[in-house]
């Protein structure tokens, strides 16, 4: 079953169509790889979907409802959340109260949100650092805070913004290895990454972006091997 789904999205800047007539679905349990060179219009089709921006033309559909234009709580609430490619967290706060953002979303009771944030950070490895200031993590942690703090929300679809930019081999292995538990839990992922060997390692299909079209639709060893993909990523942006 479809769980989201961009049909003819458009979106324009001014004079650039920063995406122009996309569509295509993510359906239940998938992991699917959302790639492009730089300024593709990943980004936009992430803010898009999460409320942050409204198409020019257009519809974005998530679970039965059309949600294109709703604001970014409502889409939230409905299960569908992002994480930002620069991670902010607030960083005077303890790691534990970040998370429990996220968990107010389903307590209204300050012991029960707590709780369940504790609960997560013990899943991501982290629960020894709950007391300390967010901006004591190194980006590894800030990375995995990020993701901590949209799984307290309990997300049927999570959309993941270059969570793996800047991190080792090990550091990066270690987030793909919490990005497989989350799916075998049942959470749908899509993933804007620029790293190759975490996209391919993850995911079920991969949809390719360029100049704002859809240019591959297909699952990872085809897309990579497909030439409109190939000449995408060698070709450069000369136009
Ligand atoms: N708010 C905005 N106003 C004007 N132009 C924008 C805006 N946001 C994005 N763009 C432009 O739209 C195009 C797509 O940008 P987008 O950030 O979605 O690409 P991307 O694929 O996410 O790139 P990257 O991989 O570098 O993050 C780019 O040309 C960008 O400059």
């Amino acid at each position: 079953m479809s769980l989201l789904e961009f049909r003819d999205v458009t979106r324009q800047f001014g004079g650039l169509r920063a995406i122009d007539q996309v569509s295509f679905e993510v359906r239940e349990n998938e992991t699917v790889g959302l790639i492009g060179p730089n300024g593709a219009g990943k980004t936009t089709l992430f803010s898009m979907a999460s409320g942050f921006l409204a198409p020019s033309a257009g519809e974005i559909w998530f679970s039965g409802a059309r949600i294109d234009g709703r604001p970014a709580p409502e889409i939230c609430r409905r299960g569908l959340v992002r994480t930002f490619q620069i991670v902010r967290p607030f960083g005077e706060m303890s790691v534990l109260d970040n998370v429990m953002i996220g968990s107010f979303l389903h307590h209204r009771d300050r012991a029960e949100a707590r709780a369940d944030a504790l609960a997560v950070l013990r899943r991501f490895g982290m629960a020894e650092r709950a007391g300390q200031p967010a901006r004591t993590l190194t980006l590894a942690g800030r990375k995995r805070l990020e993701v901590a703090k949209v799984i307290a929300t309990r997300p049927r679809l999570l959309m993941l913004d270059e969570v793996m930019a800047g991190l080792t081999r090990v550091e990066m292995d270690e987030i793909i290895a919490l990005i497989r538990s989350l799916r075998d839990d049942g959470v749908t992922i899509l993933l804007v990454e620029h790293n190759m060997h975490a996209v391919m390692a993850l995911s079920d299909r991969v949809v390719v972006i360029h100049h704002g079209r859809k240019i591959c639709d297909a699952e990872p060893e085809v897309a990579a091997n497909d030439p409109a993909v190939v000449e995408a990523y060698l070709g450069g942006d000369e136009e």
